[in-house]
């Protein structure tokens, strides 16, 4: 089975959050049920190194941005297919916006160039390697299953998973004609959404099958409140709807072998997660003290994640005796009241507004806990890392968070089944309640070892999803 993933980004190679991170490690889980699935994604400046290590394998003379070629190399144990159109990606900057912010103003000619040369691919092939399934991931991607059905083909199938709702890729309608989509479909079972072109909607109307990340985002984003304007697509979808739990990459996230810790630990010995605590507080220079919780939040700042009502309990949580470790980067005013904070309170909160990968390693090592308060969340990698690396997640109870946490309620404790902290509402006084809860049981330090070793024993690899994705592409491509 060949499978064709279109993306916008990847780890290792470009990341602006958990897409990258799925779309990297999903590829490796599906290999030991003979899926071939290899990547396709633009050249951004960071990948030009890749560029002279593969081989040219495809050209296209008129993308809706131009020229291009492909380019596969073998990379970090992936297969890469590398869409290389200069004019299009090579710029500074973020992948969607530049050094200014800003988002591109070419940004659907640049995606739809991306999609296009995906399903081209999907006519001529490779040399070599044809698709049986088209995968595509996000807004960015979301083109290549409309360019597909407008051909009037039936093969491959076309997935298109939902990473983040919020971001839909809405353009004028005058978008229609250079970007070579069919006029004839611009109408509100189509491509149209209140009179202009949706990326997201389109890939939702004309995929195959839709999935998302969990399977309570799945039933969320079908009510008006998580749908973003698009659960009336969705409800008309739901027999190809599915929600299927991401996984994580288990060897880049192991405490057992982190170069970013100063010493490994795991779930039979985890003593040696003080010593990332001690680096954790010297880097932010905060105390270090060992007996009140250290708090972590990694994020991108943006009102999804709930920061906002978070930023509103730091005294709250001071107060209690805890600490705060933040990293992150995004929107200016949650910066600010994150940098005031630790202004506000030195040695108890620090801050790091930044994007620094090894950095959130040592995060997740240092911490006992990583607060994840979102509004709404699809998945969420961040807790799942703080399960495997014994960080107790305090989330809100929505999407992928309340599949994958199970709350410290009496019953769970009981049972030694509790691994976090579940709230109801994201308010700074929920909040606020919930880390009661949380520097209660951490002063019980046989319930709080309990909980860790809970946690870390929670299974949270790729391997019973990716069988859920290969079941779905089975169905699929015998269909
Ligand atoms: N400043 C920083 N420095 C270093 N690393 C940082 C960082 N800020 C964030 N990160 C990292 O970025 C990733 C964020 O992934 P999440 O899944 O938590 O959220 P995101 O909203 O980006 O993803 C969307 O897609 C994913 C994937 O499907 C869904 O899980 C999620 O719910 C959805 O919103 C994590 O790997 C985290 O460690």
């Amino acid at each position: 089975m060949n499978v064709l993933m279109v993306t916008s980004e990847c780890a290792p190679f470009v990341k602006t959050g958990g897409l990258a991170d799925v779309v990297g490690a999903l590829p490796g889980a599906l290999a030991p049920s003979g899926v071939d699935a290899r990547v396709m994604l633009p050249v951004y400046p960071a990948l030009f190194p890749l560029l002279a290590k593969g081989t040219e394998v495809a050209t296209f003379g008129d993308l809706p941005g131009g020229t291009g070629r492909l380019v596969q190399v073998e990379a970090e144990g992936l297969t890469l297919l590398l869409l290389d159109a200069p004019q299009l990606f090579d710029r500074p900057g973020k992948p969607y916006n530049g050094p200014d912010g800003r988002d591109w103003e070419d940004n659907h000619r640049r995606f739809a160039s991306l999609a296009q040369a995906a399903a081209r691919i999907c006519f001529d092939g490779l040399p070599g390697w044809v698709p049986d399934i088209l995968h595509a991931h996000d807004w960015q991607a979301a083109l290549a299953p409309v360019y597909l059905k407008q051909t009037g083909r039936t093969v491959p199938k076309t997935v298109m998973t939902i990473h983040n709702i919020a971001f839909q890729g809405r353009y004028g309608p005058h978008v229609l004609g250079e970007l070579g989509l069919r006029p004839d479909w611009f109408h509100a079972d189509g491509l149209e959404y209140y009179g202009d072109v949706s990326f997201l909607k389109a890939g939702l109307v004309y995929a195959d099958h839709v999935t998302t990340v969990s399977p309570t985002y799945a039933r969320e984003i079908l009510t008006p409140h998580f749908g973003m304007g698009l659960e009336g697509v969705l409800q008309a979808r739901t027999e190809s709807l599915s929600g299927i739990l991401n996984g994580i990459d288990t060897d880049v996230w192991n405490p057992g072998d982190d170069a970013a810790l100063p010493a490994p630990y795991n779930a039979a010995n985890p003593k040696n997660k003080r010593q990332s605590r001690t680096a954790l507080a010297e880097r932010l220079a905060l105390d270090p003290d060992h007996d009140s919780p250290l708090f972590c939040v990694i994020s991108r700042l943006t009102e999804q994640k709930g920061l906002d009502a978070l930023a509103a309990a730091i005294p709250h949580l001071v107060e209690a005796g805890g600490q705060l470790a933040v990293l992150g980067t995004g929107e200016p005013g949650l910066e600010a009241a994150f940098t005031k904070a630790a202004q506000d309170f030195p040695g108890k909160v620090g801050t790091y507004i930044g994007y620094d990968e090894a950095f959130s390693h040592l995060m997740q090592g240092g911490a006992d806990a990583i607060l994840i308060p979102s509004r709404f969340e699809p998945c969420g990698l961040t807790q799942l890392y703080g399960l495997r690396y014994g960080t107790l997640p305090v989330v809100a109870r929505t999407g992928g968070l309340a599949d994958t946490v199970i709350d410290a309620n009496a019953a769970a404790l009981a049972v030694k089944a509790a691994t976090g902290f579940v709230m109801n509402d994201v308010t700074p006084e929920a909040i606020s309640a919930t880390l009661d809860r949380v520097v209660e049981l951490y002063a019980q330090p046989g319930v709080w070892k309990g909980m860790m070793r809970a946690a870390m024993r929670h299974p949270v690899g790729w391997e019973e999803s990716a069988k859920s994705y290969v079941s779905l592409y089975e169905i699929l491509t015998a269909s």
